[in-house]
């Protein structure tokens, strides 16, 4: 079954607790954290204080998308405030095995990420460190931006990879997941789906959630 991850960046941060309910009530499995610095991404959102406040009200994982620059400086802060699940981008740090071991050493679970445009080969010599591989299927940033067509090849080389060398780790797909979208990448070997606007835009999120469920079924 797979498993929704909303991001709380398309949520009504003026309520945000509510949200969170809302879609922990509605079926979701993770609760996505998006952290952008302004540097590594042209935007800034959620820092550790966040994450510290919604821990108490959800009993769901915190899965924690660090998209900032020296990632290592903050991992600590992060795993402090309660995330359950912290990815680092490939791209963002600087030795990306000692940024795995950082986060394990600080009792989470590890993931790593690559942006659209890097060559999946770039985290074979990872993968069998992390518990999960998160596939951006939309340049990090902004959330409701469209989903990255060549996503669905990059998902089946990584489901391959793990296949051969018998590894475990979860695969998750970020950006511009619907119901047509998430049904492809299911197809391909996903395992979790991150969607924002989908689910947040909804005025239903039991029902946005259950729609994408139900449409990688069919
Ligand atoms: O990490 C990111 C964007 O950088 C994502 O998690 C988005 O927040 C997903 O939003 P939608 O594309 O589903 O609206
Ligand atoms: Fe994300």
């Amino acid at each position: 079954m797979v498993k929704i991850a909303p991001s709380i960046l398309s949520a009504d941060f003026a309520k945000l607790g509510e949200e969170i309910k809302d879609v922990e009530t509605g079926g979701a499995d993770y609760i996505h954290v998006d952290a952008m610095d302004g540097h590594y991404v042209p935007n800034i959102t959620i820092g550790p204080l966040v994450v510290e406040a919604i821990k108490p009200i959800t009993s769901l994982p915190l899965d924690v998308h660090l998209m900032i620059e020296n990632p290592d400086n903050y991992i600590p802060a992060f795993a402090k405030a309660g995330a359950d699940i912290i990815t680092v981008h490939q791209e963002a740090s600087k030795h990306l095995h000692r940024s795995i071991q950082l986060i394990k050493a600080n009792g989470v679970k590890a993931g790593v990420v690559i942006n659209p445009a890097t060559p999946v080969e770039l985290l074979y010599p990872i993968l069998p460190e992390v518990d999960l591989v998160l596939l951006m299927s939309v340049n990090p940033g902004f959330g409701g931006q469209s989903f990255i067509n060549s996503t669905i090849q990059r998902i089946e080389q990584i489901a391959t990879f793990r296949k051969e060398h018998h590894l475990d780790f979860e695969i998750e797909v970020d950006g511009g997941i619907n119901t047509k979208t998430a049904k492809q990448c299911v197809d391909a070997g996903a395992d979790v789906l991150v969607a924002g606007s989908a689910v947040f835009n909804h005025a239903n999120r039991r029902e946005a959630i259950n729609e994408i469920k139900d449409a990688v079924k069919g």
